[in-house]
């Protein structure tokens, strides 16, 4: 039963809610049609009340007029057991979450990073991926892995100072645990586990998920200790450094939130940057002319000098415009993040409880007719204006907003930029021939990713 004033909603079966809904690929793309009820409306996970939210009006007002209201996480879902309750992601609204985000935001500002700038470790792992394309000129090759690797290295250089190869055993294992959780945190066993709380100490498939994080943490502990006995105290190599730096002059700190809080930096950096870097390449191979003007601004910016620099982005409008484009187009994480309301509030007249969870329906606002001029195709104009400036629509917002937006949009941004630009300086990315007609449906989870596709490299003549 909806309360009195709640945001409608379809008609639910007794106990099962919305069972429809359960599936996360069918609530993804049934969210839009769901509209017809309104900006706001809700869905039942089992017993559980789910407010969607839709548009820039609506999410404006949630995430940025009423910000600590909405600014909660659901604490009976399977991941916070998953995780128990550590970590950044998916801690409530209080102390222990902002002390660990204000701690993580400052250290990735490079305030304490030591020695190497994040925009020096980002360029030694973007080398490395070159080194990947040199061997494969004249060859196809399907990028998946080589940009999974490179956004899984970077976030490793600057949590532990190190990278992997792929062929080692630890990035393989830390793969396979991740890819295993995040399949069983999409899947139907995890939203079974949300919604119908009795089944929760039964022997289920979920099971498995409480054993791969048990691996991963194994994993991450041994860095930590090795941290232990490597370090020099006022001296920092890495976030970890940083981290135990400041383990004794802050109340939360300890290292059990240590480990689960790099976990966490980990999942949230990996997948995204890396299904964005992947959805950029399939649109510039299948939009030829805009990967040809963004390598001819490249050639005229960065003429005689050695490498590009994040700074150089302000002279390139264009390749800003595309790279913006791209992450709208990616809406590479489609439901957000979970929110919950910290107390009894109002969105767009209706009431709504507190501890209710909140989805954020990126797209509706990512594509919202009226906010883009462009709102359903790739097109850079959407974010340049009439003199062929870069301006950045109200509604972009593939960080979310508000106080929980995404701590890592400064480092997904340098990657993607000083990625992108390198590469496309180099190299030209080439639909093969024999490829077919390329299909943009992406796979759905909670990151979208484009489906496996092929990728034709070339040299390009040095400018
Ligand atoms: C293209 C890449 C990325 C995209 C599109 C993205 C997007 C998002 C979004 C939509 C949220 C949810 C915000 C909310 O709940 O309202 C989020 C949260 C978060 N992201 Fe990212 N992200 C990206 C890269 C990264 C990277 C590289 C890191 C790590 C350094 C990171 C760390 C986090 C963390 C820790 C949170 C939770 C923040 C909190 O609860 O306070 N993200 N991200």
């Amino acid at each position: 039963q909806r309360p009195k004033n709640f945001p409608p909603g379809p008609p639910t079966l007794p106990i099962l809610g919305n069972l429809l809904y359960l599936n996360l690929k069918f609530l993804i793309c049934i969210s839009l049609h769901l509209i017809s009820y309104g900006n706001v409306y809700s869905i039942f996970f089992g017993l559980k009340p789910v407010v969607m939210i839709n548009g820039f009006q609506a999410m404006r007002e949630a995430m940025i007029v009423k910000a600590v209201d909405f600014a909660g996480r659901p604490q009976d879902m399977f991941m916070n057991d998953v995780i128990q309750r550590k970590g950044v992601i998916m801690a409530d609204y209080g102390s222990v979450w902002r002390d660990h985000r204000r701690f993580a935001l400052m250290t990735l500002r490079n305030f304490g990073l030591g020695k190497k700038s994040m925009e020096e470790r980002i360029h030694e792992e973007v080398e490395c991926t070159i080194e990947t394309l040199e061997k494969n000129i004249g060859k196809t090759l399907c990028p998946q892995f080589m940009f999974h690797n490179a956004a899984s290295n970077i976030i490793c250089r600057v949590l532990f100072g190190t990278r992997y190869e792929y062929e080692d055993e630890i990035i393989q294992t830390i793969v396979k645990c991740f890819t295993d959780l995040t399949r069983m945190a999409n899947g139907m066993w995890a939203m079974l586990y949300n919604s119908l709380p009795f089944i929760r100490p039964l022997p289920l498939p979920f099971r498995k998920a409480f054993k791969d994080i048990e691996v991963f943490l194994s994993i991450a502990v041994g860095l930590v200790n090795e941290h232990k006995k490597t370090r020099v105290p006022g001296e920092p190599r890495d976030f970890v450094d940083c981290y135990l730096d400041e383990l004794d002059k802050v109340n939360c700190f300890s290292d059990k939130q240590l480990v689960r809080h790099t976990f966490d930096l980990y999942i949230a950096g990996t997948d995204t940057t890396s299904n964005t870097l992947l959805t950029g390449f399939l649109y510039l191979m299948n939009y030829p002319q805009i990967q040809e003007r963004c390598q001819q601004e490249i050639d005229q910016v960065l003429k005689g000098k050695e490498r590009v620099s994040f700074d150089d982005r302000h002279n390139m409008p264009y390749m800003q415009a595309v790279i913006h484009e791209i992450q709208r187009i990616a809406n590479t994480l489609p439901l957000g993040v979970l929110h919950s309301t910290t107390r009894d509030t109002e969105l767009m007249g209706y009431f709504i409880p507190k501890g209710t969870t909140i989805v954020q329906n990126m797209i509706s606002v990512l594509s919202e007719e009226g906010q883009w001029k462009f709102p359903h195709e790739f097109n850079p104009e959407n974010f340049l204006n009439e003199q062929g400036k870069f301006v950045k629509p109200v509604a972009s917002i593939p960080f979310s907003a508000g106080p929980r937006m995404c701590l890592g949009e400064g480092l997904a941004r340098m990657e993607l930029f000083l990625f992108i630009v390198t590469l496309l300086r180099k190299f030209n990315f080439i639909w093969p021939e024999d490829a077919g007609e390329p299909d943009f449906t992406p796979l759905y989870g909670i990151t979208l990713t484009p489906k496996p596709y092929p990728m034709k490299i070339q040299l390009r003549q040095k400018q």
